[in-house]
């Protein structure tokens, strides 16, 4: 359906490794913008893992969407061995291609006012012979928002995540504390730590749960404060 003429914006989604909760933060994130009568729409540009015939990724941000949009803009790349994607892509004999990524897009921006794009893996992964993630994050050209998959080892990830984003020439508009390992020691001083030196909002902490309910733990998302991060650098270019 025609978005009244208006291109939604977006978010990038990344994370401090593979595994981390970038899904179940894009699927908050739809959740937490629907909530607000936004129209949202989840990306997944190239996933990686077919399990049981299923790429589950896709089929989790298609369900927390708000449109219905065509799988091949949603999803236009999908390989099936759990691998790094330019090694997938190889053996399929496939190049992953920025253009065709841009253009799904866009196409999905026309359709909804936010479109939430999940990256693959960290945000460096390769994604062809010259290009990785960031490439991709920065011919999307939205605001990033970090997710820290919260284990012991995380503050480098993060911290060095941080550095490339913004050497990337995005914004980090925003982190989000994802309790990955409820074993964690130190949680609480951690998550201070990366308040200290990640200079961006932090946008919700989300708890280890046995049942993950997307939509309750939307409501620990702090929508607001991401939006003013995104308007606030918005005002500065
Ligand atoms: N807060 C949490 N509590 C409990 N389980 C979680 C939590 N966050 C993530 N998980 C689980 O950890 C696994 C990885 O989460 P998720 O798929 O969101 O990570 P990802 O970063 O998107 O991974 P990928 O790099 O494969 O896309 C999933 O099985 C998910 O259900
Ligand atoms: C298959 C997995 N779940 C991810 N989708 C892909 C992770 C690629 C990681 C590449 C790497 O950093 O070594
Ligand atoms: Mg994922």
């Amino acid at each position: 359906m025609a978005n009244r003429g208006k291109m939604g914006k977006g978010y990038f989604i990344t994370g401090t490794s593979t595994g981390v909760g970038k899904t179940l933060v894009s699927r908050a994130l739809l959740h937490a913008f629907g909530a607000r009568n936004n129209t949202a729409v989840g990306m997944k540009p190239v996933a990686v893992g077919c399990e049981n015939g299923q790429y589950m990724d896709v089929e989790l941000l298609l369900a927390a969407s708000t449109v219905i949009a065509p799988r091949e803009q949603v999803n236009p790349y999908a390989l099936a061995p759990p691998i790094a994607p330019h090694i997938a892509a190889g053996q399929a004999g496939i190049t992953i291609d920025m253009t065709t990524i841009c253009k799904a897009c866009f196409e999905l921006q026309k359709k909804a006012d936010l479109v939430i794009v999940e990256g693959t893996g960290g945000f460096l992964v390769p994604l062809n012979e010259y290009q990785d993630g960031s490439d991709m994050a920065r011919a999307l050209g939205f605001p990033v928002i970090l997710v820290v998959g919260m284990q012991l080892g995380c503050l480098n990830h993060a911290l060095l995540t941080a550095k490339v984003v913004r050497g990337t020439g995005l914004q980090l508009a925003g982190w989000v504390a994802n309790r990955i390992d409820p074993q964690m020691i130190a949680f609480d001083e951690n998550i201070l730590t990366l308040k200290q030196r990640l200079n961006c909002p932090l946008v919700g902490v989300l708890p280890f749960e046995q049942n993950i309910d997307a939509k309750k733990l939307s409501l620990l998302l702090d929508i607001a404060k991401l939006e003013r991060s995104t308007h606030m650098n918005a005002d500065r270019m």
